[in-house]
């Protein structure tokens, strides 16, 4: 059983959350040694490509980086992205099926909400700590710290459109735990395998949010 807030402090402390949508699972160590050389510690590998296992798994062989799984939409994959490693599981909706499969094996999860109807679906789940997907398309930080005001006791994890032009206006608030993104482990860098400008964007990217 992984201790929740330990976790959620990892991931806080870094404050990004790359999310990583890897072809080939060859390319997955390189990956995982560019993020750390630019001060990264977690990163979420999703079940958008088939190389997601395989990538998880070799990701997991660094203890210094906590390799969590993302996409994932249904139990198998839960299943799956345990067995190779996975230390958390994160969705873009709610499905109760995955929240429930993660609940037994004693995997935190971070389900996608839109709506406070889905973060009540989390709450009734024991769950304070969800991801907001896709955060610019929904209303961005003004969505987030509206819904905050019913929800005081609710943590965010904003995903889709952020980057570092509007990456202050999330870490400015204090219901969001960190942010996720592509764009250090843009498709086009992860492709040509230019671990520099991963490090480089990453390194960046914390430089950043260290000032919010
Ligand atoms: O695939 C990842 C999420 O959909 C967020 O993507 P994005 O950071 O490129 O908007
Ligand atoms: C949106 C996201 O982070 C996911 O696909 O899990």
């Amino acid at each position: 059983m992984t201790d929740v807030r330990h976790l959620e402090q990892t991931i806080e402390a870094g404050r990004i959350l790359p999310v990583v949508v890897l072809p080939d699972a060859a390319a997955a160590d390189g990956l995982a040694g560019a993020l750390l050389a630019g001060g990264l510690r977690s990163v979420e590998v999703t079940f958008r490509t088939d190389a997601a296992p395989d990538a998880i798994r070799a990701m997991a062989r660094r203890d210094e980086l906590l390799v969590g799984a993302g996409t994932v939409t249904r139990v198998e994959q839960v299943d799956q992205a345990v067995a190779a490693g996975a230390r958390f599981v994160v969705s873009p909706g709610f499905s109760v099926r995955v929240v429930e499969r993660c609940q037994a094996l004693g995997v935190p999860v971070f389900p996608g909400v839109a709506t406070g109807t889905e973060i009540q679906m989390a709450l009734d789940a024991g769950l304070t700590t969800v991801k907001f997907f896709p955060a610019e398309q929904l209303g961005g930080a003004p969505m987030i710290k509206a819904l905050s005001a019913p929800y005081a006791n609710v943590r965010f994890i904003p995903t889709g459109g952020v980057t570092t032009r509007n990456l202050a206006d999330y870490l400015g608030l204090k219901s969001v735990l960190a942010v996720g993104g592509t764009w250090m482990v843009a498709p086009d860098l992860l492709a040509a395998e230019d671990w520099a400008e991963v490090t480089a964007r990453t390194a960046a990217a914390l430089k950043e949010a260290a000032t919010c």
